[in-house]
């Protein structure tokens, strides 16, 4: 591995900022056939700036796709705003439609279904140029050739069909279609969950080799924490629809302050060391549509105290780009941590 991933960028004003972003999905039926509510995202204000990568970790059902799905418009917000270059998410129709679409796009996680099985690579790639009026047909030719070669896939590809390709190859070429209408986000959805080790650190070079080469700005999520940590500058962590810690990768990795984050770190290190389907917190989580009153977390927090079950824990700053929504932060211990961990060098 020769990229250098991460690099800090800050300084600029934020190309994607979502302020207080709510999605619930109503839940009908029911006993007495009451109004209740999917909270899937549940009040998340987060700013990127143009070429940095931010990580989105939590586990299974916190809210991360719902989140990724609300930034690409593909859904709409129940309250809040979110911002992405100076166009209104939540407002898009027709001509600025159009423009979000070539300001973002999705790398997906499965690549073997983000592909018309029935049509070659080269007509998947031709659509996105013509629905948006791109170029003319030599031109449209000649973008899809430079996507190959930037995602390292020969013209040779644009006559094959998905079945005849390996899945990594086809991962590239999901990440090429991405890349067709020179979008400044990309907003990768488990971009390696379908992959293979061996492939996993390929498509991971080179999603950070694509994001220094265009100044990409990526949110990438994933519940294999080693994928953030290598390709992310900052990650959040969501627990049942909230941030509950946002830091540089780095200081998360070593200090994690929420118990929620130390947890999902420890399980993270037991999985690698074959003790799969270990939880990462006590329990399961609560359910979205009912969750514990004030910390969503302290039912099964290892530190909770009485006064966590009574009012939602304020996300408070510890130090510069640090913010964790616990009280009682300092009472974490650091221990071990992934960012110590010298199998975390494997992945580069
Ligand atoms: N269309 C929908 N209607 C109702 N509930 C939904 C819908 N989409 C998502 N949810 C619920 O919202 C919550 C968050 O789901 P989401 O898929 O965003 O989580 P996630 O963190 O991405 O999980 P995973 O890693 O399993 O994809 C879950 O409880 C899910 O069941």
């Amino acid at each position: 591995m020769t990229a250098e991933p991460r690099t800090a960028s800050h300084a600029t004003s934020p190309i994607l900022q979502i302020t207080d972003a709510v999605k619930y999905y109503p839940l009908r039926g029911g006993l007495f056939r009451q109004r209740r509510n999917v909270r899937s995202v549940d009040g998340i204000s987060l700013s990127v700036a143009p070429g940095e990568s931010l990580g989105l970790v939590g586990e299974s059902g916190c809210g991360k796709s719902t989140l990724a799905r609300l930034i690409l418009g593909m859904s709409s917000l129940t309250s809040g705003h979110i911002d992405i270059d100076g166009i209104d998410v939540s407002s898009v129709r027709g001509e600025s439609r159009k423009r979000l679409r070539r300001t973002v796009q999705l790398v997906f996680q499965d690549p073997f279904s983000a592909l018309d099985p029935r049509m070659t690579i080269g007509r998947s790639l031709y659509a996105p140029l013509s629905q948006n009026r791109i170029g003319t047909r030599p031109e449209r030719l000649q973008r899809i050739i430079r996507a190959l070669d930037d995602v390292g896939l020969d013209p040779s590809f644009i006559n094959r069909f998905p079945s005849q390709c390996s899945g990594g190859q086809l991962q590239r070429v999901v990440i090429a279609r991405a890349l067709l209408l020179e979008p400044q986000v990309l907003v990768c959805d488990e971009p390696t969950s379908a992959l293979d080790s061996s492939m996993r650190s390929q498509i991971l070079n080179l999603l950070a080799a694509l994001k220094k080469r265009y100044n990409l700005t990526l949110v990438v999520i994933s519940h294999d924490l080693r994928v953030v940590h290598y390709l992310c500058e900052r990650v959040a962590v969501m627990y049942l629809g909230r941030i509950v810690e946002i830091a540089e990768s780095e200081e998360l990795f070593k200090k994690p302050r929420h118990p929620y984050t130390r947890s999902l770190i420890n399980a993270s290190m037991l999985e690698e060391k074959g003790l799969v389907g270990c939880a990462s917190a006590r329990g399961e989580p609560p359910s979205p549509v009912a969750p514990p009153p004030g910390c969503s977390f302290h039912p099964r927090c290892p530190i909770a105290r009485p006064e966590c079950a009574r009012a939602l824990p304020d996300l408070i700053a510890i130090s510069d780009g640090h913010q964790v929504r616990c009280p009682f932060h300092s009472a974490v211990e650091e221990g071990d941590s992934l960012a110590n961990r010298t199998d975390m060098a494997e992945m580069r």
